[in-house]
């Protein structure tokens, strides 16, 4: 190229090859492509800036030739609601992506492009969309405000607040406040600049501008800065000082535009420090498919700053000639010898690489010398022509209410399908059970699908429901209706038979648990002294000085020591010494569990082949609790005194039942109560472990009550332990999903219509499921922060069928409260014995899913004492 930046027509040249360039990489306007879509290895994100940068290209050189792909490709991505959140983003969706659409219709609006038809959604309306969308996610509980990355719990990056994210907002906010002249929108952009102040992601003595922080920890900040950052604040601040009448408020954002301008130098290198450079990852070749884009959006808002903030102009103009006579000289790349490269500091060399971010870069920047020649951006009373509408968007977060195309079967009216069918369905959620992500999996199903929707994996039918209504129907009103049938039963069978309270429906269950029930309804419940001795081994087991253990392996071996001497009345002393019985029972009991959860994952046809290893582990189990069961029946006989009294044997003894059928029960509430507290119990330490304050406010608590063993009814008067174990009930519920089968062609109450809100009909034999853990997560019930472990919510929190960790209905958890008070007595002595508990496990979070979740790589911690 040979660059002439004293001539219009040598930059409008070299800007267009530069264009086409740039757009030989885009597919959307070609057959089979999506318009507004980059290929797979772009993110959407980079489609929406890339759609800026052809409105760009209009407005400095007159040129319409991209005019129609660009307003065919922002059309395209609306979405449902039009507000930039497509289905099809879920999972990757953060604020900052959907704000790089957000600026550039605002681009569209102010730069008077050309308007979509009448039918169709509007430029400045849409940026009000976006901005009102981003408004009702602004969250003051953590970090003291600001928006998170990510959009939707699942994804990576949920707990991470980042600059870009308040830039988009922050530049959106303070353009919208200029083009319609609302002090509301000014007001945002106000409180995002306070917000990255306080927060010191912004530095108010250099104006630097840091990547972001962690909600874990407000004060430790990612220390990258990105040109993007500064470019984005800079045109938002210019946006402030344009619109501001009051004399004092221009002059802060005078200043802030001076310092904004200042703190940029930084990504100006070079011999004489004059050439853009993305410092964070260029020097080092580290610059990921994002960040080879972002000088462009540097070099665009650089440009355009100077339409509202003149004085700027001597600033930035010479910045921008040397940069666009380096980056030009370096486009001699590609088969066309003249593709562009990342690098423009290399002295005209290319640096062998290309990609839409480069060309998109080298032609912002190119044009951006032109900016003394293009009109004013307008505004509502200075000529824009765009519609807008103020409560575009609301707080919609884009996922509820996406109506997918009816099922065709008039059984199945009313319906949603899945989008993904069959195989896919299957291998998808394959692939997530083993890499531990099966609870984001079913949260992002019942997000993007609805939150009653039909599915189908390999040719059957399950109805996913995440509805309040729905779920007190299947438990509750209609019990009778939803027996435990499928993956569920299949994974409980082998080992429990079909006799027992977990197994069984109808009279075989009413039966059972009417056989259990009152051993659960007397005093061992609250007998803390028996369970005493297993916390007493635990405490002893865990090492007190800073090293590192797996606290989840020690609760395991404590729940069995503890439930087989409540169940037995002799323990299996795991924690101590255990006998070589012992061992082979425990060793037999975990085998069996793992084998039949897996037998259950087979399928109906595979689940029939014989498993002789599996037989021989309920044998030896069955054997174990038999003698006990018949010790005890003995020793009942001959009135023999015992050991101690097996209070909850005794009980059952009473009636009288057949061995076997004792065995079975017995088996049960082993399955049903070993892991689900083992789980809940490692679930409370995993987030004591990352949140000290919540551990300082326990310890007040429990060392405030004087008492090293507390009463059970003394136990019952600590609040904030309980709302401890409430919050982690509710964020690892040990019982994550759970199924049932209708008997019966029926209804439930929501899911049906266009709406997904009427009643919705379920053919006999479908298998339904809910995810507690989606469920317990949602933010409709548990406020924006419903992700965060925040006990404090619990002291003004009622819910009902909202929380539901043990259950509901008349087949709710019959040890809940042996449970809870095991678990509250743990955390008691836990925390009289230990001052701090320290996350030694920087791993995301994982859930191993079986019939109750786990932490797949166990819960490292370390530990000091009082
Ligand atoms: C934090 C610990 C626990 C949790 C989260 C929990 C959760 C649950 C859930 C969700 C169910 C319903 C399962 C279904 O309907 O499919 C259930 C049932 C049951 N739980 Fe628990 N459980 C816990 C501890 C215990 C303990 C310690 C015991 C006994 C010592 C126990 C005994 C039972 C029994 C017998 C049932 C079957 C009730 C029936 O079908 O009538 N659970 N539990």
């Amino acid at each position: 190229y040979t660059l002439d930046l004293g001539s219009t027509e040598s930059i409008k040249s070299v800007a267009r090859s530069m264009s086409e360039d740039m757009m030989s990489f885009y597919t959307g306007n070609q057959p089979g492509g999506t318009p507004g879509l980059l290929p797979s290895q772009y993110y959407w994100w980079e489609a929406g800036a890339l759609m800026g940068a052809l409105v760009d290209y209009w407005y400095y050189t007159g040129d319409t030739r991209w005019n129609g792909v660009a307003e065919e490709g922002l059309l395209f991505q609306v979405g449902p609601n039009n507000d930039y959140m497509p289905p099809n983003q879920t999972m990757t969706e953060g604020n900052d992506d959907q704000g790089f659409w957000g600026m550039t219709v605002m681009s569209a609006a102010e730069y008077n492009f050309q308007n979509p038809p009448r039918d169709k959604p509007q430029w400045l309306a849409l940026a009000q969309a976006v901005f009102n969308t981003q408004a009702a996610r602004w969250e003051d509980q953590r970090c003291g405000g600001g928006l998170r990355w990510q959009i939707f719990t699942w994804n990576n990056g949920f707990n991470y607040k980042n600059s870009i994210s308040q830039a988009c907002f922050f530049n959106i906010a303070a353009r919208l406040a200029r083009y319609t002249g609302n002090d509301s929108y000014a007001e945002w952009a106000e409180r995002t600049w306070d917000w990255m102040v306080d927060s010191e992601l912004m530095s108010m003595k250099t104006y630097y501008i840091y990547d972001g922080i962690h909600v874990e920890n407000c004060s430790e900040i990612t220390p990258y800065q990105w040109t993007y950052n500064a470019g984005a604040f800079l045109l938002g601040a210019a946006a402030m000082y344009n619109y501001s009448t009051n004399a004092t408020r221009r002059e802060i954002w005078h200043e802030r535009v001076d310092g904004l301008l200042n703190g940029s130098r930084v990504f100006f290198t070079g011999d004489k420090q004059d050439i853009m450079t993305e410092v964070a990852c260029e020097p080092v070749d580290l610059c990921d498919i994002d960040q080879q884009s972002f000088k462009a959006y540097l070099s665009r808002w650089m440009a355009a700053t100077v339409k509202w903030a003149p004085w700027a102009y001597d600033r930035v103009k010479p910045l921008l000639e040397s940069s666009a006579i380096a980056a030009t000289s370096a486009c001699t790349g590609g088969t066309n010898g003249r593709m562009c490269g990342l690098k423009w500091t290399d002295h005209g060399k290319w640096d062998g690489s290309t990609g839409v971010g480069q060309q998109m870069a080298a032609m912002e920047v190119v044009l951006a010398n032109m900016i003394q020649d293009t009109s004013s951006p307008v505004t509502d009373d200075s000529g824009g022509t765009s519609v807008g509408d103020p409560g575009a968007g609301g707080s919609d977060i884009g996922r509820t209410g996406i109506e997918f195309p009816p099922v065709s079967s008039a059984a199945k009216a009313g319906a949603y399908v899945d989008p993904i069918l069959g195989l896919d369905s299957f291998l998808e959620g394959l692939r997530a059970f083993n890499s531990h992500r099966l609870l984001d999996f079913y949260a992002s199903r019942l997000a993007s699908c609805g939150a009653t929707h039909y599915s189908i994996t390999l040719g059957s039918w399950v109805l996913m429901t995440n509805e309040v209504e729905n779920i007190k129907a299947i438990l509750g009103t209609s019990m009778e209706d939803w027996p435990i049938a499928g993956p569920r039963l299949l994974a409980t069978l082998p080992v429990l038979g079909p006799d027992s309270i977990f197994t069984s429906n109808g009279q075989a269950w009413h039966k059972a648990r009417a056989m259990l029930r009152p051993s659960f309804v007397r005093d061992q419940v609250a007998d803390l002294k028996c369970f005493d001795r297993h916390i007493r081994n635990l405490l002893a087991a865990i090492p007190a000085d800073n090293t590192t253990f797996d606290i989840q392996n020690l609760l395991l071996d404590m729940t069995m020591d503890s439930s087989t001497d409540f169940l037995l009345g002799y323990s299996t002393n795991s924690l101590t010494e255990p006998s070589p019985e012992a061992q082979q029972f425990v060793k037999d009991f975990e085998y069996a569990s793992r084998e039949s959860a897996k037998k259950a994952r087979l399928g109906p046809i595979l689940y029939h082949l014989p498993h002789r290893e599996l037989r021989k582990a309920v044998r030896g189990l069955r054997e174990y609790v038999r003698f006990y069961l018949e010790k005890a029946a003995a020793q009942n006989e001959k009135g023999e005194a015992k050991e101690r009294s097996y209070v909850f044997l005794d009980e059952i003894l009473k009636a009288n039942p057949p061995v076997d059928y004792t065995v079975d029960q017995i088996l049960s509430i082993l399955v049903a109560g070993r892991d689900t507290t083992a789980a809940a119990l490692t679930a409370a330490f995993y987030f004591l472990a990352r949140d000290a304050v919540a551990v300082d406010k326990l310890r007040s608590e429990i060392l405030a009550m004087g008492e090293e063993y507390p009463t059970w009814e003394q136990l019952k008067q600590l609040k904030y332990l309980h709302n401890v174990i409430k919050e982690a009930l509710r964020l690892f519920s040990p019982v994550s999903t759970n199924s049932r089968r209708s008997n019966k062609e029926t209804v439930l109450p929501r899911g049906g219509g266009n709406d997904g809100k009427q009643p919705i009909l379920v053919p006999e034999g479908t298998p339904v499921r809910w995810s507690t853990h989606a469920f317990h997560r949602s933010r409709e019930i548990y406020g924006l922060d419903a992700d965060e472990f925040r006990p404090e919510r619990w002291e003004n929190l009622r819910v009902g069928w909202e929380y539901i960790p043990f259950s509901g209905g008349p087949r709710i958890c019959l040890g809940q409260q042996f449970a809870l008070t095991q678990i509250a007595y743990t955390l008691f002595r836990f925390f009289r014995t230990f001052q701090a508990i320290d996350s030694r496990d920087p791993g995301p979070f994982l859930a191993r899913t079986n019939l109750t979740i786990s932490f797949p790589y166990g819960c490292l911690v370390s530990v000091r004492r009082a």
